[in-house]
């Protein structure tokens, strides 16, 4: 008699190779988007440090607020548990267990050099080195800015992400990833990762 055999989680059942970028165009509206904006706006601002702590501005020029410690963002948090739970279960089914850091919104500005260079958000902190995947929703009006694209570059080949206002994108944490500079206006981004143990 064969073993009972457990359902294969999606992702394997279409074949199992990880899904080097997941988009979900439309999981915000605009104006969620503008009011998610609006709402960190306010808040005290600080200059972005890199997944080591340190400061470089070779690497990273973006200021950051988190939202935690902006009040009414409960829902955002919500919806992108929602999102990176859906993304997880159709496409990279990774061993996650939860969101241990808090979103933040980062703003690249033209006039002060915004991009972020080549990294992987897995760092040597307690925290960095259990990320497991990485959601970034686009903010901004694609129109509003140039430059300023999110790129993966899972393997030899470089993907640019989707960059509707209102689109998340979801890749694994490992992955190398850029924000190209920044060469015209302001470009606002949600970052979030969930955590878990290590791959093995
Ligand atoms: O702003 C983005 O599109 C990406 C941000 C990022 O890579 C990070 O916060 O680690
Ligand atoms: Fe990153």
């Amino acid at each position: 008699m064969r073993p009972p055999t457990l359902p294969l989680p999606q992702c394997l059942e279409r074949g199992g190779a990880v899904t080097p970028l997941h988009a979900m165009p439309n999981a915000f509206s605009v104006v969620e988007c503008e009011r998610i904006i609006a709402s960190t706006a306010l808040a005290p601002k600080d200059e972005a440090l890199l997944v080591g702590q340190t400061r470089d501005h070779n690497q990273r020029r973006a200021e950051l607020v988190w939202i935690d410690q902006v009040d009414g963002m409960g829902w955002v948090m919500e919806r992108l548990i929602d999102f990176v739970r859906i993304s997880n279960r159709e496409r990279f089914d990774f061993d996650l267990r939860d969101f241990a850091e808090s979103p933040q919104v980062a703003t690249y500005d033209a006039a002060s050099g915004g991009h972020f260079a080549w990294h992987s958000d897995i760092g040597d902190g307690r925290l960095a080195r259990q990320r497991k995947l990485t959601l970034v929703l686009q903010l901004s009006n694609s129109k509003s800015y140039e430059g300023g694209d999110l790129q993966v570059m899972p393997s030899a080949n470089i993907l640019t992400a989707n960059r509707e206002q209102g689109c998340v994108s979801i890749f694994p944490s490992f992955s190398l990833h850029q924000v190209t500079p920044i060469t015209h206006g302001i470009r606002h981004s949600l970052t979030v990762w969930s955590h878990g143990p290590s791959f093995r």
